[in-house]
């Protein structure tokens, strides 16, 4: 209640608690960061420092050191995937603890802070603003200002008030989620671009602990072979010398060759031939196909959804535009059918299916301390109306717990689209396949990766892909991809209307409504027709070039600007590079 500004006062007739029992002046989040029992603490920390290698009890002693001194400073553990940087975080925590001292485990998004015992995201821990619904990962941005917070609080001018601040990762993983940020964007977002990093001791783990599990010599040896093919990768040391966009060449092993339908193919490698009788959760929670898109992920949930055995459940979510956002409520262009077929990373889909038994993944933290974070897995146990139960399998905290989960209201990333929607709908979405962003944090015996050939789909996410790679005289010049044709003709009314509105995306991601009157709708149509196409939306993306054309802007937003008075419209263009949209 007091976290929430309330209290058992504020209830009439509310029993009051015995106030001896309440004569404790501590601040109650110390006495929660103490309440760990020592001794527990003391046993792990012994096993554990038993465990260790001679590189992690290095690095142990050197950050530990720093706090027995009281001598501060921030280190950084750099170390590629499984070299124990979790591990390291436990045996300090342990030793911390220990003593009755107080250490505070954060990570930045909820599922990473769920490896950690008392681990919470750095947002909630330190009141950093941040949108939680959205991003799985969030970036602490320079204006968090945590490190000057420290100082004041702390009164002490050293670096984070003298505390010793431990960071922790690799820059090989899957770097900083930035919307629509390129390549500088997302170094600048990068811990090792903060005014901080100068500061910053970095201290190495370098052994993959994960390879230790080999059965035998000869297993060690490919772990070996594997694991160092995998960073030299990170480090950009394949086919030398490359400017960091490089070919590489998989190893035949670990390729599925020679298969008709690679989805299948991949799912009787990963989840075997019988996945569809299997029905504990633990066979779900070892595995997981990857792919870098969500199209391709729903792709393969739907087939393996499909083969499971049992009724089919289809929830519909509720759309609608912002009531705050006024001036695109009045707009009839957002039409529910156009705000349905809406389809973004971390929203859930407007057609939720379900069926008894399929794992699923939430899109929201719900309830970070009782393990249901953003990118936890859950496997469906019952399907009512309004709530859906499902049982954890991943975390550490919780698992097997099971929980009801409502439908609440998710919005997506501002920035995609010059409108504020909101999408009311179960948080979730099914996980036999995810994407490689929602896989961080989660640890898997089984994975196969799905990379479809580029270029096989090009769906309006992965547009600025696929326009940074035309002749740049047509990106420049032109828009854009067709993602919504709205038919506006009435002939015969008391009003006659002949209009074709377009929703457009540019190379820059914008939207663009174009509205074509009269003779310019007229001429759209039988252009639009006679190349195979109808007036209906789409969910595909029709590349139309418009010459003389480009993308301008008009207080504040981005229009179509007639550059000669002379617009020709192409659709399905004989460009290069587009070859593969010409058969829509
Ligand atoms: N000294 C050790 N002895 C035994 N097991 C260890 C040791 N160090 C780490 N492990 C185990 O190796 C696995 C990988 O370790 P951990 O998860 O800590 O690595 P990580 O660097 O955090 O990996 P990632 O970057 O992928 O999250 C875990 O199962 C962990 O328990």
């Amino acid at each position: 209640m007091r976290s929430n500004g309330s209290s058992l006062s504020t209830i009439v007739n509310m029993p009051k608690p015995d106030q001896s029992v309440m004569d404790n002046n501590e601040n109650r989040l110390l006495i929660d960061e103490r309440n760990y029992s020592r001794d527990e603490q003391r046993e792990n920390l012994d096993k554990w420092l038993r465990m260790s290698t001679e590189e992690q009890q290095s690095v142990y002693l050197e950050i530990i050191e720093a706090v027995n001194c009281n001598k501060g400073g921030m280190f950084f553990v750099h170390g590629f995937g499984g070299t124990g940087k979790t591990f390291l975080w436990s045996i300090l925590g342990a030793d911390i603890r220990s003593r009755g001292d107080i250490v505070l485990n954060v990570a930045s998004s909820g599922i990473a802070a769920l490896l950690m015992e008392g681990g919470r995201t750095a947002h909630s821990r330190f009141g950093i603003p941040i949108h939680v619904d959205e991003f799985t990962i969030c970036s602490i941005d320079g204006k968090s200002h945590v490190a000057e917070s420290m100082r004041d609080i702390m009164k002490c001018d050293r670096i984070f008030g003298g505390k010793v601040f431990v960071l922790g990762g690799d820059f090989r993983q899957i770097l900083p989620v930035v919307p629509e940020a390129g390549r500088v964007g997302t170094v600048l977002a990068s811990i090792n671009s903060s005014l901080l990093w100068d500061s910053c001791k970095v201290l190495r783990l370098t052994q993959n602990m994960r390879l230790r599990k080999a059965k035998n010599s000869q297993d060690a040896d490919a772990l070996s072979t594997f694991s160092k093919w995998l960073l030299d990768i990170g480090d950009g040391k394949i086919n030398e010398p490359n400017n960091g966009e490089v070919e590489i060449e998989i190893p035949e092993d670990l390729l599925i060759v020679a298969c008709d339908n690679p989805i299948e193919a991949i799912v009787k490698q990963i989840y075997g031939p019988s996945f569809a009788t299997r029905t504990d959760a633990k066979f779900f929670c070892e595995r997981a196909i990857l792919s870098p898109r969500n199209d391709d992920v729903d792709k393969i949930n739907q087939y393996m959804l499909s083969q499971l055995p049992g009724e089919e459940r289809q929830y519909l979510s509720s759309d609608s535009i912002e009531t705050s956002d006024t001036s695109a409520y009045d707009d009839m262009i957002y039409t529910q059918e156009f705000l349905n077929s809406i389809h973004v990373s971390g929203l859930p889909n407007h057609v939720l299916t379900l069926k008894k038994g399929a794992p699923i993944m939430l899109l929201r933290n719900i309830d970070p301390k009782g393990g249901l974070c953003n990118g936890t897995r859950l496997i469906v146990t019952q399907m009512a109306n309004h709530v859906i139960e499902a049982r954890i399998v991943t975390g550490k905290r919780n698992v097997n717990d099971k929980v009801l989960i409502p439908r609440m209201f998710v919005s997506p990333p501002d920035a995609k689209f010059p409108f504020r929607m909101r999408r009311r709908q179960f948080p979730v979405a099914l996980a036999f396949a995810i994407t490689i962003n929602k896989s961080q944090g989660q640890t898997l015996e089984h994975v196969g990766l799905y990379l479809p050939k580029p270029g096989d789909t090009i769906e309006a996410p992965y547009l600025n892909d696929t326009l940074a790679n035309l002749p740049k005289y047509i990106y420049d010049d032109v828009c854009v991809c067709i993602m919504d044709v709205e038919d506006r003709r009435r002939p015969g009314s008391i009003i006659d209307i002949n209009e074709v509105v377009l929703t457009l995306f540019n190379g820059r991601c914008d939207t663009v409504k174009c509205r074509l009157k009269d003779n310019y709708a007229t001429e759209f149509r039988t252009i639009w027709q006679s190349s195979g196409c109808h007036l209906i939306y789409k969910s595909e993306p029709v590349f139309c070039v418009m010459r003389f054309m480009r993308v301008g802007e008009y207080e504040g937003s981005p229009c179509l600007e007639n550059t000669l008075n002379s617009s020709k419209i192409f659709i399905k263009p004989e460009y290069e590079g587009l070859e593969h949209h010409q058969a829509m």
